[in-house]
Order: C-alpha cells, then structure tokens, then sequence
C-alpha cells in the first residue's frame, strides 16, 4: 500500500500547519501563462479558434462551425441513450434542488418607511444573460447542469447557455443534454475549458456574449476566468474539489475512510483530509482504505492515492476536537462531512466551510447528486468570503429610495449637515430652501 500522510498537527511548526491548508489552485502561473494565447485566439478568430482548439485539446475530430451549438435532434437522441433509471435520478435530484433554492428567491422589491414619509429598499432583477460551464475532462457531470441550471431558471435568467467540452465523438454527453432539458435550458455549446471562457466573454459568430459565468472548472477554465474578469463576471471561485472528513471517537474509522475517498477520487489536484483526536479512528482508517481502493476504478483509484500521499490530502491526528475544528476553520473547506453520532455539538464550532453535512447518513455524494443545496461551492479558501452557488448569483439588485413631501424636511436638514462637512456645495444646495422654491414655480 502507497504510504498515506499521517500528519500530527501537536508535532508540526505553525509554517508545516498551515502548509497542509494549501491547494493546487494557490500557484496558477503555469496555466495563467499557457490560457492567453487561447483567449487572445478565441477573441480575434472566434468560431474557426473554438474548432481548432475542440478538436486539439478535446480530440473532437468531427467537430465543425455548424455543429458547435447543440441540435434539437441531439437532445431528443440523448433520452434514448440514457438509462430511465439515470433520467428518474436526475428528475429526483432536480425536483429537490428547484424546492431548495425556490426557498432562497426573494421578493421581487421591498420598501421600509425609515423615517415618516421617506423610504428605502431594494428591487431585485435576474441577470439578462448566464454561462453555466459544465465540466467534462475526466469524467461527465450532469449534476454540475442541475446545480447551475436550477438556481438560473428559478431566478428567471431570460438568457441562459451551457458550454461544455465535446467528447472525442463531437457530442456532449447524452445525461448532460437530459438534465439540462429537465432543468429547462437548451442552448448548449460544445466548447470547453479556457476557450469556453473566451467565447461566452466575447462572443463569437456562433456563441452569444453573456454577462456571467458560473460553474466549476478544472485549472484552465479557472486561470481563464482570472484572466477575463474584467470583461464577464466569473461568479464565485470554483475549482479543483476538496473536503475535510471531521470525525470523533464516536464513529467507525472506516466509515471516515469511504467517505476521504470521496472528493479524492475527482483528480491528482483535489484535496482531501480526515482530520480526528482519535488514533482509532486513524488506525481503521488506515487499515480499510486498501480494501476501499479495491472497489474503486483504475483510474479514481489512481486520482485518490496521489492525493492522499501527495501534497493536499491524507490523515490528520488532532490534539482534541476543540483543536480539529480549529484546524477546520483555518482549511476553510469546499465540503465538510461533520461525522459523529452528535454532529450538532460541533456545528457551532465551525465558522468557515462552503457546505456542511451532518452526522453518519450524509456524506457528500448525497449533497453532490440528490440532497438540494448547491454543490458548486468556493474552493481554495472562498469559503471564508463566498458562500455556494445560490439564486442571488443570477439576480442583481437595485437600491430604491422615495422621499414623500412629508419626509422630506428631517432628510433634507441632516443631508446638508453631512453634505457641507463634506465640502460639496451642489450637495448642499440640492437640499436646501432653494429647492423648495423652485418646488413652488
Ligand atoms: N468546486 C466545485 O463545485 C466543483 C464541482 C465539480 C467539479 N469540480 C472540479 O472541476 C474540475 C473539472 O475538471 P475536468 O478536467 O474534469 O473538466 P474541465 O471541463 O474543467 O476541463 C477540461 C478542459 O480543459 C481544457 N484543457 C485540458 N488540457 C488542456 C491543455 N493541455 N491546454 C489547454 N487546455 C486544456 C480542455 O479544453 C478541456 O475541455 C475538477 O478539478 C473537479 O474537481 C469542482
Ligand atoms: N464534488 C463536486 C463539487 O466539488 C460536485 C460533483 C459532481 N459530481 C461529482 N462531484
């Protein structure tokens, strides 16, 4: 067996400490560098660039000008391709998010009288046009269409578009085309990584602008969005996955180790720790991750084991659990799997982590696919200002102000109090009598 990292935070520096909290996302110069020769191509050729690069990077040989945007014929094709139980699985997951985030759509305006005759409050509009982009390097993720069309529709984006990388025969995987139809959206790109960033910030003859971009990415799709922030909004940072396993003595260790495996298994760059004060809890950890490789794929076996013997991930000894949550806090994990028998005792404890799932019966796959809140999450530490992806990230929202006749005296005198402090004389003026004159003409 691969020699797991078995880390005893009592025993490290506060350098070696705060080494474990580092992610592949801290250091992007490699891709920063490589991703602008693609957007400066996406820009100045547009269509003919998104071909090139689709059939270069994606291996989509068949992939031309007139089939970059997904036909109604490919949509129908897809539901014969999958599985019912997959499309009664999508439908299942897709109904419990719509009820989640439905809960979050706030009234469309709300004005509070702050003063007598004077009010204040906000209105909130969807924004006019969204690019959800959906992962599809080493693996297919419908569930990232249903995380990022859901909250879009509920919040009524009039212009909605999916970009994902086309696979090697030029299609978009057949239960991405059938979650994206369940969730109501039908305008798919087959253009992926730094490229699909481009495209949707410039718009090209195929591919209309938008004004955002949500959705996860591997390192090219983020280093791109870094890069083009000044053109679309790139929404909220999310990369490479990660979670923290936090777990007491009350649970088996080998429950902790099935569930370390989890976001390990998404590629060599995730992180994953399970951090314990029980060296039980180490020890069958340690004992049952064999056996669990065991029942993995080749290849997330092969993503798994390098990190957890590589830099981000393996096992985390704390002195207690006062200590481990500590540790919690300074990671500021994407996903966080409090597992003990009394979860709700640490809960309180735990003020930085994107998505927090309680006790022995929630592990993330059940957050990832079926549960209803959001798991397109902050990575690399966005927790500590970023919450999951949500239906405000498809509104934008306006102040409103209205000062009735009767409000506005008591406004007026303290404005100007404020206004010739500042030393802004048309300030001052504008809330003075000489208002009330012009009022009168
Ligand atoms: N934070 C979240 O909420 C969340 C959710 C799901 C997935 N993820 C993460 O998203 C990522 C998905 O990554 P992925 O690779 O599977 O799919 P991806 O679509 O993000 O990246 C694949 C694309 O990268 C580009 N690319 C690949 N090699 C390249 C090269 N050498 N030069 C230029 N461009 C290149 C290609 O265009 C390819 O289509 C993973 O890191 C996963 O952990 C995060
Ligand atoms: N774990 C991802 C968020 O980090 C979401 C996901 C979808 N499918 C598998 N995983």
């Amino acid at each position: 067996m691969p020699d797991v990292n078995v880390k005893h935070l009592k025993s490290l520096s506060r350098d070696e400490r705060s080494a474990l909290t580092r992610r592949s996302e801290a250091d992007l110069s490699f891709f920063l560098e490589k991703v602008e020769p693609i957007l400066e191509a996406v820009r100045s050729q547009g269509d003919d660039a998104l071909v090139r690069f689709g059939r270069e990077l994606d291996k989509a040989d068949g992939l031309t000008k007139e089939n970059l945007k997904v036909s109604e014929a490919e949509f129908d094709e897809a539901f014969g391709l999958v599985d019912d139980k997959v499309i009664e699985a999508i439908r299942f997951g897709i109904g419990n998010i719509r009820s989640f985030h439905e809960e979050q759509l706030p009234e469309p305006m709300w004005l509070k009288e702050v003063q007598p005759g004077a009010f204040a409050g906000d209105r909130f509009l969807p924004i006019t046009s969204v690019a959800l982009y959906v992962p599809r390097g080493k693996g297919s993720f419908p569930s990232v269409i249903m995380m990022t069309s859901v909250p879009a529709v509920v919040a009524k984006v009039p212009d909605l578009a999916i970009v994902t990388p086309p696979g090697p025969d030029g299609k978009v995987d057949a239960a991405t085309l059938v979650a994206a139809r369940i969730a109501g959206v039908e305008t798919i790109y087959k253009v992926g990584g730094a490229q699909a960033v481009a495209a949707v910030a410039y718009g090209t003859e195929t591919v209309k602008k938008a004004r955002k971009i949500v959705g996860p990415g591997s390192p090219w799709v983020v280093a791109a969005k870094r890069l083009l922030a000044g053109i679309i909004d790139p929404g909220l940072p999310a990369g490479p996955s990660e979670c923290v396993i936090l777990a007491d003595d009350t649970v088996s260790g080998r429950l902790a180790a099935m569930d370390l495996l989890i976001e390990a298994e998404h590629g060599p760059d995730s992180s994953a720790w399970l951090v314990t004060p029980s060296e039980r809890v180490v020890s069958e950890a340690l004992d049952a991750l064999p056996e669990l490789w065991g029942r993995m794929t080749e290849a997330r076996m092969e993503f798994s084991r390098n990190v957890l013997t590589g830099n981000s991930g393996g096992i985390i000894l704390a002195e207690s659990m006062d200590d481990a949550c500590n540790f919690v806090n300074e990671y500021a994990p994407e996903h966080l799997e409090i597992m003990s028998t009394r979860p709700f005792d640490y809960l309180g404890d735990i003020t930085e982590a994107s998505e927090i799932l309680l006790g022995t019966h929630t592990p993330v796959s059940i957050a990832n696919f079926a549960l209803g809140p959001n798991a397109v999450l902050p990575t690399s530490k966005g927790a500590n200002t970023y919450g999951p992806l949500s239906v405000t990230d498809f509104l934008r929202r306006s102040s409103i102000g209205y000062v009735t006749e009767k409000g506005y005296p008591d406004m007026a005198r303290n404005a100007r109090t404020l206004a010739e402090y500042e030393g802004f004389s048309s300030h001052a003026n504008a809330v003075s009598d000489l208002r009330l004159d012009y009022l009168k003409r």
